[in-house]
Formats: structure tokens, sequence, C-alpha cells
């Protein structure tokens, strides 16, 4: 379905004086839909009379992000979070497309769910919603969930996960991986050894000790790590690591890698800065799986991600009820949010300490997701983002600005992210999906879905 351009919205627009990728400054038009000129100036009178001229002096433009990894609690939970309030919490956050966790109610394991969740996302307007898949049946871990009918489905899903739980039946995990090989799909796990981490509440180290809550030891991921990674060469299939958190699991993808393993690994925001140090307060916002873990970790998935044993940076965003969250540390949900805050945590860890170039940022939030979950497979998925006649799918940002994170004032319709009442740099500017602006000024544009969400 596709709807024509009203009256209300602009045919072009144009970025005056942007940096693609940080680089040199250009004067980007977007017309119809694509990417229309790339011009170190635009002569004015090649201008089009109906064009909107965004200033964007200093800013760096960027391809619209992809997150591997949203929850977005549709169907089921739609008190925490909607497909609606969750994508425009990805757009004002820089995202043109997330991936759907499989984790609602009813989960998302069959071709009608994913289906219904594709639908709204369309309808919804403000990004490209793709469900993933559930592996199991229920999320169950016991019966292969319809992979081929979902793949086959109006989603087109290519990413299967139990997230939340770990596909832990190293068979179902084998019949998994073969299965998706059919259609170039990928199994991204959920690595967490359920034995080792019964009953656990957060990184298992001395924090835990002295805190006298039960330890979620390093060695429940690195082990499923090592076999999946093991059972992927075996089958010669595809395996993507989810919310890598440990130095140790960095070890193991580096070595996979480097056999020659088609394995990819992501890591989250919150894992490339906090600590277990942050659980001394008792604050369940900071209650997360995989747990925070040591500054040694935290220093070892920098280094991971900026000499790409990493592949991507992804949200796991995960919002939660207040009153999952406002109780005591035992009692409280796993998760915390993070569309809103993704690219100024990567801009202050990365970014700012020298470690990842803007283009870098591109290629871990935007390119390599985006090949990953196999959405596109034009020039933004190779990593070169701004030719022409590529679809405009456009992020500024203004690296130069600062703000503090207040909780209450983001679009997610849950209030538990990590980063309330921090100072974080940068900020998303404006966010173009096909040509169309579903974010100027850093507010969400609200007439999105009225003005045309042509796919
Ligand atoms: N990350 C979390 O702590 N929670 C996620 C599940 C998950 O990603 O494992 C959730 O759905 O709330
Ligand atoms: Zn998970
Ligand atoms: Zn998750």
């Amino acid at each position: 379905m596709s709807h024509a351009p009203t009256s209300t919205q602009a045919a072009s627009y144009l970025l005056r004086g942007v940096r693609p990728l940080g680089g040199e400054r250009a004067d980007v038009l977007l017309r119809d839909g694509v990417i229309a000129r790339i011009e170190p100036q635009l002569p004015e009178a090649e201008v089009p009379q109906d064009a909107v001229v965004v200033d964007g002096a200093d800013r760096v433009a960027l391809p619209g992000l992809v997150d591997l990894h949203t929850h977005l609690r549709e169907p089921g939970r739609e008190d925490t979070e909607t497909i609606e309030s969750g994508t425009r919490a990805a757009a004002v956050g820089g995202f043109t497309a997330v991936h759907a966790m499989a984790n609602t109610t009813p989960v998302a394991d069959t071709a009608g769910v994913v289906e219904q969740v594709w639908r709204i996302g369309r309808d919804a307007g403000w990004v490209d919603v793709h469900p993933v898949g559930a592996v199991s049946v229920g999320l169950a871990g016991e019966q292969l969930a319809e992979l081929g009918a979902m793949a086959q489905s109006a989603a087109r899903v290519r990413v299967f996960s139990d997230d939340g739980k770990c596909v832990w039946d190293p068979v179902l995990m084998r019949r998994a991986l073969e299965y998706v090989k059919a259609f170039d799909g990928v199994i991204a796990q959920h690595a967490q050894e359920p034995r080792l981490t019964e009953g656990a509440q957060m990184n298992e180290g001395i924090v835990s000790a002295e805190l006298g809550l039960a330890g979620w030891p390093a060695v429940a991921e690195e082990a499923i790590i090592a076999r999946d990674v093991l059972l992927a060469e075996h089958v010669g299939s595809r395996l993507h690591v989810c919310h890598l958190s440990t130095a140790g699991s960095v070890e193991i993808i580096r070595w996979a890698k480097g056999r020659g393993i088609d394995v990819t690994a992501e890591v989250t925001p919150h894992h490339l800065v906090l600590t277990d140090e942050e659980a001394r307060g008792y604050d369940p916002t900071f209650k997360v799986n995989p747990p925070l873990r040591t500054q040694a970790d935290v220093d070892a998935v920098r280094e991971g991600l900026a000499d790409g044993t990493i592949d991507i940076v992804a949200t796991d965003h995960a919002p939660h009820a207040r009153e999952d969250k406002d109780c005591e540390w035992a009692a409280a949900a796993f998760g915390m949010t993070g569309l809103e805050t993704a690219l100024s945590v990567v801009q202050a860890t990365m970014v700012d300490t020298g470690r990842l170039t803007w283009a870098d940022v591109a290629r871990v939030m935007s390119a390599n997701p985006a090949r990953i979950g196999r959405i596109d497979t034009g020039e933004l998925a190779q990593g070169r983002p701004f030719a022409v006649g590529e679809p405009a799918n456009v992020v500024l940002v203004d690296p130069a600005a600062r703000r503090v994170v207040d909780g209450r004032a983001q679009e997610t319709a849950s209030a538990n992210t990590p980063f309330a009442g921090r100072e974080l740099p940068g900020r998303v500017v404006a966010t173009f999906l096909r040509g169309r602006p579903t974010v100027l000024d850093g507010a969400p544009v609200r007439d999105v879905a009225t003005v045309g969400g042509a796919r």
C-alpha cells in the first residue's frame, strides 16, 4: 500500500551544508523518496522551487539507523509500549528501521502474529518494522516454530530469536540453524545457560558478593556462545549473538571469526558504559539481562566494537511498567529503555573518545544491522549510503549539542531509562524515512502517518 504525498508534505528537502558520514560539507537533496543530488554546493538555480531548506551547518548526516533488537511489547503489554509509541521513540533516536523482538503475548511464533506486527508498524509510519520470529513455539524451547511460514509471510522474517530466553537445547538450536539456511535467515541467540543463572539478579563478582545478590557468572554467557559458534560451523549456518557483555565473549567471537565461522555479534549502549557498580544503589532501573558487568568487560566490548569483532550496536530497548521497576531489586523485571539515547551513548563512548569515526558509526548502527537482518540488498547494506538514487533514509545529528536526559519527557511509553538526569552529547535534529521527515527540530512530525507511509 502506498499513499500519494498530500499538499502538506513537501516534495523535496535540501539539507544544506551537512557533513555526510562526518566528512566534507555537502548539499544533499532528497526528492521523491530518494537521494537526488549530492554536491559540494548545489547552485541556487538548481534548487527545486518546492524544496524545504534544512540548515545543516555542522550537522553530521548518517544513513537512517537500524536497530536489530527492540522490544515493542505489542501485542500484549500495550500499557508499557505500543508499536506506535516505540517506533516514534525510534524515529526520535534517529532510526528508520527496527527489528521487533518476538517475546510478546501472544508470542510472535506464527505468520499471523508477525504479519500483524508488520502491518501495524507500516500503518504507524515512523520506521520500518521488521518482526523477529520466535525460534520455538511459545518461546518454550521445545518445538520449532513455523520458521518457513514466517519467512514467506508479508513480513519476510529473516531474524529468528527466543530472546528473553536462551535456545538452550543444543538439538533444537542445531535444527533451527539448519532450517534457516533455506531462506538465508539467522538465529539470534540470547546466550544464557539457564542452570548457571537460576535466581540470578546481577553480575557475579565482588559487588554481588558485597550486596548479597545472587550472581550471573560470565561463564553462563560464554559457554553458550562457545557452543553455538561451533554448532554454526558444523551446520554451515549463520549465528548472531545478542547483547554480548563479557570480555570472554569478545575473545570467543574473535576466535570464531578468525576461524571463518559465520557469526556476528552485538553490544548494547548500556553495556558500553555502565558497570555493576550501579547496583549499589539497589535501583532496579539498572537491573538488566545480561547484567551490567565490570569495568574490564566494558573496556573489552569497546575494544571489540572498535576492532570489528563486534559488528553492531543494538539497543535491546526493553520498556517496563512502573510497578515492575518501582519495587525491590529481586522482584523487579530485567530491562531498560534505549532507543532515544543509543546514538548519544555511542558518541560519548566511541566517537568522542576517538575509537570510532562517524563513518564507523554508520557501519555499526546502520549498514551492518541491515545486512545481518537482510533488509536491504542495495548500497545501504554495503556501507555506501550516500549514493544518488538510494532511498532517502537519513538522520541529521548535531554532535556539539548536549542534553540532560529526562525520563518522563521521552517518546517511549515507559520511564525506565538508566540515563535519567545524566548529560549526554549529541542530538538527533531530523530523521527522514524515504525522503519524508519523521523528526524535525528534534521533535516527531505528528502527522507522519497521514502524510504518507509510502513503502
Ligand atoms: N534485556 C532484558 O533485560 N530484558 C528483555 C529480554 C532480553 O533482551 O533478554 C525484555 O524483554 O524485557
Ligand atoms: Zn536477551
Ligand atoms: Zn532483548
